[in-house]
């Protein structure tokens, strides 16, 4: 199967702190992979290497083949890797349906000038951008709230909505920052069937989550970090009984115990 994500020996070292040391990995069409591990393990800054936020200080990010360590975020928005972030990033004060349309604005290579003039190409692609927004919409069951303003939305409505708007770009693999972070367990099951369908539908899937029953259920492949290092890797049966990772989690607990 082709790989279409691949990271190669990711590194990035803070003031003297390895916040992640060698990590390798790859994320095949279709396939949900998480990255697991106990608080400051690195798995924040593993993403933000990924979609270009920091710039590595070691190893290689690969899109469908191509070098892509370092580019910039909208650069790799076209290349087909989109994401969505811990906090959310949605613009309360519009409606759920301009917040869609606001994911098309990456793709759009036509000129302000043609915009200001209201020229028939923009308008063209206005149209485009609503019409597709409707559709991201009705696949992430937000289609009759269109017209509410996001900020009345509940929490796990909103965390939908910043799917949607992520998967505007068509990509090929979709970066998730804890989908599922602040939201009851019916809003919980809800994104996990949406991200299910994404990843059916052949989008390489990568996901931070802390939810575990989740990261368990949902995931093909899980990754699990330590103090910046890869410490396992496998199905979600053979993670969760490998004596590394129980011992880097117990570890937490009994540092938060002692705290
Ligand atoms: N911009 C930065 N400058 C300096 N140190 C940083 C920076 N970002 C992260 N770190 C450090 O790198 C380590 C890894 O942090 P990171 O946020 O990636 O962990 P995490 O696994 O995402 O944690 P959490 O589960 O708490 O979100 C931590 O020790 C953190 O303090």
């Amino acid at each position: 199967m082709t790989t279409l994500l691949e990271i190669e020996g990711l590194g990035i070292t803070f003031g003297g702190l390895r916040a992640v040391n060698d990590v390798s990995f790859s994320v095949n069409p279709g396939e949900i992979v998480s990255v697991i591990g106990p608080n400051g393990a690195g798995k924040t800054t593993l993403f933000n290497m990924i979609s270009g936020v920091y710039m590595p200080g070691a190893g290689k990010v690969r899109l469908n083949g191509e070098d892509v360590t370092g580019m910039s975020p909208h650069l790799l928005a076209r290349r087909g890797m989109s994401r969505t972030f811990q906090n959310l990033q949605i613009f309360q004060q519009m409606s759920v349906l301009e917040n869609a349309i606001a994911g098309y604005h990456l793709q759009e290579s036509g000129s302000v000038l043609a915009d200001l003039l209201n020229l028939p190409s923009s308008r063209r692609r206005a149209a485009e951008a609503r019409e597709g927004a409707m559709k991201l919409l009705a696949r992430v069951d937000l289609d009759r709230a269109a017209e509410r303003e996001a900020g009345n939305l509940s929490y796990g409505s909103l965390k939908r909505l910043e799917i949607a708007r992520a998967l505007a770009l068509s990509p090929k693999v979709l970066l998730l920052d804890e989908p599922a972070a602040g939201c009851n367990a019916v809003e919980t099951e809800e994104i996990d069937h949406l991200i299910a369908e994404v990843a059916a539908s052949g989008v390489a899937i990568l996901l931070v989550e802390h939810d575990m029953k989740m990261v368990m259920r949902i995931s093909n492949n899980i990754v699990v970090l330590d103090h910046g290092e890869k410490i396992a890797q496998g199905d979600p049966a053979t993670v969760s009984r490998n004596s590394a990772v129980i011992a880097a989690y117990l570890g937490t607990e009994a540092a938060h115990a002692d705290g």
